[in-house]
């Protein structure tokens, strides 16, 4: 599945003109600082469908990103990929005005022109799927702060961890579901958290996928930095509500 999304992205990708120039002077909410805060912090995801969900909720990016915003979120990740995901750069655009929090841009970037892009769209951080780069992750990390962006590295195995830390990455996200074979497991972001530590891993740690009930996400709690959930806010209709269920139990604003 991966493959084929990243070869899809990447033939609409560079048949585009792709000049972007950011302005890097317009400040932007720091990502790091938001998931660094005391307690875990939620990066909750505008989410329309996923291959192995199907179609999850027709959302209006904006106004569930403010819901999401009330709710407690400290951060937003839009999802901007257009076949897939159901996303488009202008749902980012639209978030980056309708909330002050920090966005992550949620795609698949696999060419160099996605990442001044995602500046210029608003974006202060984006995702770099190390199973997508393997060993250009450094230099798509490197591009990425020369952008003024900071960098979410997701991983999903032991391999990959060793790629992401080898490549100076500072916040690494590991997400427990396989993008190849969109299997889910649990255990992975727990198990490679505690690997990622264990190799002396000082940056932020991101639990991502999966993540449906307040039991599953207190787990997390004083594990991970942060935690990344898209498909069970999406779909609950009433999105402040959910977050402030999904979170109550992990008593995220108060430790
Ligand atoms: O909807 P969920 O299971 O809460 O998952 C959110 C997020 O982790 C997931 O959307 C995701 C994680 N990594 C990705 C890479 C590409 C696309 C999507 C993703």
């Amino acid at each position: 599945m991966l493959g084929e999304i990243c070869r899809r992205r990447l033939a609409e990708v560079s048949a585009r003109p792709y000049h972007f120039s950011p302005d890097l002077s317009r400040p932007i909410p720091s990502f790091s600082q938001a998931l660094a805060l005391p307690g875990l912090s939620l990066i909750a995801e505008v989410k329309r469908k996923s291959p192995s969900q199907g179609d999850i909720a027709a959302l209006d990016a904006p106004a569930v990103a403010r819901a999401y915003e009330q709710g407690g979120a400290r951060a937003i990740s839009v999802l901007t990929e257009p076949h897939y995901f159901a996303g488009s750069e202008e749902d980012l655009r639209a978030v980056r005005q309708a909330v002050g929090l920090p966005l992550l841009r949620k795609d698949f970037i696999v060419h160099p022109s996605q990442i001044p892009e995602a500046r210029a769209l608003g974006a202060s951080a984006v995702l770099l799927i190390v199973a997508a780069l393997g060993e250009l992750t450094g230099a798509y990390l490197e591009l990425s702060r020369k952008n003024g962006l900071e960098a979410l590295v997701e991983i999903h195995d032991e391999r990959e961890l060793d790629i992401a830390l080898e490549a100076g990455a500072s916040i690494v996200g590991i997400n427990n579901r396989d993008l190849v074979s969109l299997k889910v497991n649990m255990d992975t972001a727990p198990r490679l958290g505690e690997l990622a530590r264990s190799r002396s891993f000082e940056g932020l740690l991101v639990a991502e996928s999966g993540y449906s009930t307040p039991e599953e996400v207190r787990s997390l709690v004083g594990r991970f930095d942060a935690v990344l959930v898209g498909t069970r806010l999406a779909r609950s209709g009433n999105w402040q509500k959910a977050i402030e269920a999904l979170m109550a139990a992990a008593d995220y604003r108060r430790i």
